[in-house]
């Protein structure tokens, strides 16, 4: 009988999500937006259950910590990273809409949900029951537009023809939460997302007008993670 394992592993100063997959059959695993101040606790676990670390994948180039794929792959044997092809980073495997990436007999297939940054993606399990949305959608929220070539209306379009189309109990994994919500569904956030559930044109208003600060490590982020995280910390 094929069985899936999954952890959801939280990043407490950026407020991160990472997860990890697994075929409890053959052992094959994928880490998504692995965290560089956790690489230790996510190692420790894969060591711990046994799995074969075959993917780490980013959903996008972030702005406000460093990736730990690189590094991951220097501890690793085989360990390949992977990112979209339109994020401007490199990796051994550029992802691109309709990929699927593999381990043992399950996958993760690959929508391009671009808006946050061009390079954002959304993992989406093969029986559609999860996805990792990244900074695309959060719960109640969204990403921010306003910098590494964000676009409102972009993001809207992505949400709602890549996510909002999914089943709606299709279960919404973020890359982030800062108030402390760890799930949502296509449904709910369809329901009472308060920026997605407006007009196009109410939405680009909402994120031209949320005034954010930059995040605190955008300056070391944005150029270690163009190059999977590794530099000298
Ligand atoms: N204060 C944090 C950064 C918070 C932030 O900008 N979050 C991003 C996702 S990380 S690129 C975002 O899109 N937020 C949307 C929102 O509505 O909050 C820091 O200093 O790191
Ligand atoms: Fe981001």
């Amino acid at each position: 009988m094929k069985q899936q394992r999954f952890s959801g592993l939280f990043e407490t100063e950026s407020c991160t999500y990472t997860y990890l997959l697994a075929d409890t059959d053959t052992k094959e695993a994928v880490i998504i937006d692995p965290v560089l101040e956790t690489i230790d606790r996510d190692l420790k676990l894969i060591k711990e259950l046994g799995l074969n670390l075959t993917v780490a994948v980013n959903t996008h180039c972030h702005a406000d910590h460093i990736t730990s794929t690189g590094r991951m792959k220097q501890r690793v044997a085989g360990l390949k990273s992977a990112i979209s092809k339109f994020s401007g980073a490199s990796a051994d495997i550029h992802l691109k809409e309709g990929d699927k990436i593999t381990f043992g007999r399950r996958f993760l297939s690959v929508r391009e949900t671009p808006g946050h940054t061009n390079g954002c993606i959304t993992l989406v399990t093969g029986d559609e029951s999860m996805a990792f949305t990244g900074d695309a959608l959060l719960i109640r929220g969204c990403g921010r537009t306003d910098f590494q070539q964000g676009c409102a209306k972009k993001l809207y379009q992505s949400i709602h023809k890549k996510i909002f189309t999914l089943p709606e109990e299709c279960l919404i994994y973020p890359a982030h939460d800062y108030l402390g919500q760890t799930v949502s569904t296509v449904g709910e956030e369809r329901k009472f997302n308060p920026r997605l559930t407006k007009s196009i044109e109410g939405f680009v208003d909402i994120m031209n007008n949320l005034n954010l600060s930059s995040p605190k490590k955008m300056g070391i982020a944005v150029p270690a993670n163009l190059v999977c995280g590794v530099h000298d910390v």
